[in-house]
C-alpha cells in the first residue's frame, strides 16, 4: 500500500465525519464562553418542529420517512434492530441531527465533528406503544439497560423516558407544533454532505475508510485485509511487544514517572499569568454574568487543585452532582443565544494582535487543510523562527466562535504537550492568522496507521496526552474531540494535543448536554445525550489508544450510523488484541472504556497507572515518526 493511498484514505476517514459537521445554527452554543444577547430572543428560528409518528411492533420499526427506513434497513439489520431498539433510536437521533445541520448548510463543510447544541437539537421520541414493547423486552431480557448502570437516573435509556410521546424530532425548548404545520412525516430525504456532491439521495454505503491497513496478528496480516505498512526505518518492533521499562537517560526522556504533584507544578508555572487572561477574555463585556463569573471563580478554585493535587473538580463534588446539573441546565437555557457575527468579530479584535503579520512572516508551503482554513509553514524574518500560520477567511466561516474558542484557549491555557500558541491576527477584516509552534511531524493519525507502536512507545504518547488532559480538567476545560488526528508530534518526539475548538468549560461537578465529538471516539454518555463532563476525554482516550494498537478506532469500517448503533449497543469496545497484550495495558484500557462516567477513571489516576509509568522516553517514537514522514515526501 503506498503512502499516496494511505494519506488519502485519512482524509477519507476525515470526509465521512463531516456528515455530523456543526452548521452555523447548531453549533457548540452552549460554551459557556460567550456572549450572549437578549435581543436574540425573538428573531432565533428555535421552536421548529418536525413531528412523526413512528411505531416499533417488536419486529420493525415504522412511519419513518422512507429514506430513513432505506437508510435504517440498509445499515442495521432488522435482526439487530430487535436485539436492541434503544442502540436504534440512538442511531436514529444522529442521524436526524446531522440531516438536519446539513438542511441548515448551504455547503459542505470539511470538519470531521458532529456538533449538535441542545438549541436547536434533534431528539428522537417513540410512541408509547414502542416503549412499552421495550419495556418488556427490557423485563424479560434485563438487557435494556446497556448504556445506563443508573437506569433510575437521569442516565437512563433514552427511551424510558421518552415514554407516551411521539416520536419527533424536536428542537427545543419549543412549544411544539402539530404533525400537520410541520408537514406530517414527509420530512424531505436525509441530506447528506455526500449525497449533495453525489446524488442519488440516500447517504454513501461505504463507511469511512482510514488507511486500510491490517492488524498483524503473530506477525501475519490478518485474513482478508491489506498489509499495515511498517516504517522502512526503523525495523518493525515486534507488534505490542510490552516495554521492557522507563530508560530516562535520553534528553527526551518521558516524565511520566513522575509524581503527580510535580507535573502539577510544572503546568502551573508554564501557565503562570495565563489565568486571569483566560477569565477576563471568558468574561469579556457581552458574556451572560452568571456563566462569566462562574468562569472567572472556577478558574481561580482550579489554580488551588493543580498545585495542591487535590481529586478534580468534578470527582470531588460528585455526590452533588444532580443538583448542579439541574442548576446548569436551567442556566444554559437562559444564555444559549447565539453570538452574532459581529460580536464574534469584536471579540475577536480583541484577542488579536494589533498591526499586520504581513512583512512579519515568509509564507512557505502550505502543509494542511481543515475545515476553517489552510495551515502552512511560514518563516519568521529576522530570527528564521518557523512557525505553522493557520489562516482562515473569517467571514465564510461557518464555525466563527468556535474559531474565537479555540484562540481563547490556546492564547490562555499553555502547557507542553498543547501546540503553543504564538500569535494572532486579523488582517483587513477577514484574513484570521493564528501563529503556533510548528509541529514537524504531523499528526499521530499517519503514524499509527503506517506503523506499529510497541507498548512503551504507546505508553508515552498516552502519557504526553494525559498530561494535557490533565491540566485542561483540572482547569474545568473538557476538550471534547480527542482522537490521534488532534494529537501532533514533533521531530524529536514531542506529544502535543491541538484543535482546541470543540473545548468547553464545565464547571466542578456540573455536566454538559450538548453533543461533540467525532463519532468513533464518542463515549456512550454523549451519544446518548446523557449530562456528561469531562470524563468524555477520558473515554476517547481509550478510543485512541485503541487506535494505536490496531490502527484504526471500533467500528471505522461501519457506517455512521451503524457505528452510532454498534457503541450505543456495546457499549465498551472489544478490545480484540486482549490475549496480546500486557495485563497493565489491558488494564488501562478497561480503566478508560467504562461505560459509565462515574467509574472511569480521571487523568490523576491514570497518571499513576502501572501502564504509564512504564512509557518509553520520547526518542523511542523520532524513528517512527522520521520514517512515516520519508513515506510521505516520497509519496508527493
Ligand atoms: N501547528 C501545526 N504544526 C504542524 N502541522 C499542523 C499544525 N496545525 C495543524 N497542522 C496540520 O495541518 C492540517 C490542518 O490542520 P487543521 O487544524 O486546520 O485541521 P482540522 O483539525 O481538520 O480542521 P479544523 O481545526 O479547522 O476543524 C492537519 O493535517 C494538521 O495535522
Amino acid at each position: 500500500m503506498s503512502t499516496t493511498k494511505s494519506s488519502k484514505q485519512v482524509r477519507i476517514r476525515n470526509f465521512i465525519g463531516r456528515i455530523f459537521s456543526p452548521s452555523d445554527k447548531d453549533k457548540d452554543k452552549d460554551d459557556e464562553m460567550k456572549p450572549s444577547s437578549s435581543a436574540m430572543d425573538i428573531s432565533q428560528p428555535y421552536n421548529t418542529v418536525h413531528r412523526m409518528h413512528v411505531g416499533y411492533d417488536g419486529q420493525k420499526f415504522s412511519g419513518l420517512p422512507q429514506p430513513w427506513m432505506d437508510i435504517l434497513l440498509r445499515d442495521i439489520s432488522l435482526a439487530d434492530q430487535k436485539k436492541n431498539p434503544n442502540a436504534v433510536v440512538t442511531a436514529l437521533k444522529y442521524y436526524a441531527a446531522s440531516m438536519k445541520e446539513h438542511q441548515d448548510e448551504k455547503f459542505m463543510t470539511t470538519n470531521s465533528v458532529y456538533n449538535n447544541s441542545d438549541d436547536d437539537d434533534v431528539d428522537v421520541q417513540l410512541t408509547g406503544q414502542v416503549t412499552e414493547h421495550l419495556r418488556k423486552l427490557r423485563c424479560s431480557s434485563g438487557n435494556g439497560s446497556t448504556l445506563s448502570p443508573t437506569p433510575s437516573s437521569a442516565s437512563a435509556p433514552a427511551l424510558a423516558s421518552l415514554a407516551g410521546q411521539e416520536l419527533s424530532v424536536v428542537p427545543s425548548p419549543a412549544p411544539a407544533t402539530s404533525p400537520e404545520e410541520s408537514g406530517g412525516t414527509d420530512l424531505p430525504p436525509p441530506l447528506h454532505p455526500r449525497q449533495r456532491l453525489e446524488p442519488p439521495p440516500l447517504p454513501p454505503t461505504q463507511p469511512p475508510q482510514r488507511n486500510k491497513t491490517s492488524p498483524v496478528l503473530n506477525g501475519a496480516p490478518m485474513p482478508g485485509a491489506p498489509p499495515r505498512i511498517p516504517p522502512k526505518v526503523p525495523p518493525k518492533p515486534a507488534h505490542l511487544k510490552v516495554a521492557s521499562g522507563t530508560t530516562t537517560s535520553s534528553g527526551l526522556s518521558s516524565p511520566c514517572s513522575q509524581t503527580s504533584s510535580s507535573l502539577a507544578q510544572r503546568h502551573q508555572d508554564n501557565n503562570n499569568g495565563s489565568f486571569n487572561s483566560i477569565g477576563h477574555s471568558l468574561s469579556n463585556g457581552s458574556v451572560a454574568s452568571n456563566t462569566s463569573s462562574d468562569a472567572d471563580v472556577h478558574l481561580s478554585s482550579n489554580k488551588e487543585n493543580a498545585s495542591n493535587e487535590k481529586p478534580l473538580p468534578a470527582e470531588r463534588t460528585h455526590k452533588n452532582v444532580e443538583t448542579t446539573t439541574e442548576e446548569t441546565v436551567r442556566v444554559r437555557a437562559q444564555v444559549r443565544e447565539k453570538m452574532t457575527d459581529a460580536q464574534v468579530l469584536e471579540e475577536l479584535r480583541l484577542i488579536v494582535n494589533p498591526g499586520s503579520p504581513l512583512g512579519k512572516y515568509e509564507m512557505r508551503k502550505q502543509i494542511g487543510v481543515g475545515a476553517s482554513g489552510a495551515v502552512h509553514i511560514a518563516m519568521r524574518y529576522g530570527t528564521g523562527e518557523v512557525v505553522a500560520v493557520k489562516r482562515m477567511a473569517f467571514k465564510s466561516q461557518q464555525k466563527k466562535e468556535m474559531l474565537l474558542t479555540e484562540i481563547k484557549v490556546m492564547k490562555s491555557f499553555r502547557h507542553p504537550n498543547i501546540v503553543n500558541y504564538i500569535e494572532s491576527y486579523l488582517v483587513d477584516t477577514d484574513d484570521l492568522w493564528v501563529v503556533m509552534d510548528y509541529l514537524e511531524g504531523g499528526n499521530l493519525t499517519d503514524v499509527v496507521v503506517k506503523t506499529e507502536l510497541d507498548e512503551g512507545q504507546i505508553s508515552a504518547v498516552l502519557c504526553e496526552c494525559l498530561k494535557a488532559l490533565h491540566f485542561l480538567h483540572s482547569h474545568s476545560i473538557v476538550h471534547r474531540d480527542i482522537k490521534s488526528d488532534n494529537v501532533l508530534l514533533g521531530m524529536n518526539g514531542e506529544v502535543k494535543l491541538t484543535d482546541m475548538g470543540f473545548c468547553a468549560q464545565i464547571q466542578p461537578g456540573s455536566k454538559r448536554d450538548t453533543v461533540v465529538g467525532t463519532p468513533y471516539w464518542m463515549s456512550p454518555e454523549i451519544l446518548n445525550k446523557k449530562k456528561y463532563n469531562y470524563k468524555v476525554d477520558i473515554w476517547s482516550l481509550g478510543i485512541m489508544a485503541l487506535e494505536m494498537i490496531d490502527g484504526e478506532p471500533p467500528y471505522l469500517h461501519e457506517t455512521p450510523l451503524k457505528a452510532i448503533y454498534l457503541i450505543a449497543q456495546n457499549g465498551k469496545p472489544e478490545i480484540k488484541r486482549r490475549n496480546e497484550l500486557s495485563k497493565d495495558f489491558v488494564d488501562f484500557l478497561d480503566r478508560c472504556l467504562v461505560v459509565d462516567p462515574d467509574e472511569r477513571a480521571d487523568t490523576a489516576e491514570l497518571l499513576s497507572h502501572p501502564f504509564i509509568q512504564r512509557a518509553k522516553p520520547l526518542s523511542s517514537l523520532v524513528p517512527y515518526i522520521k520514517a512515516v514522514k520519508d513515506l510521505k515526501e516520497k509519496s508527493k
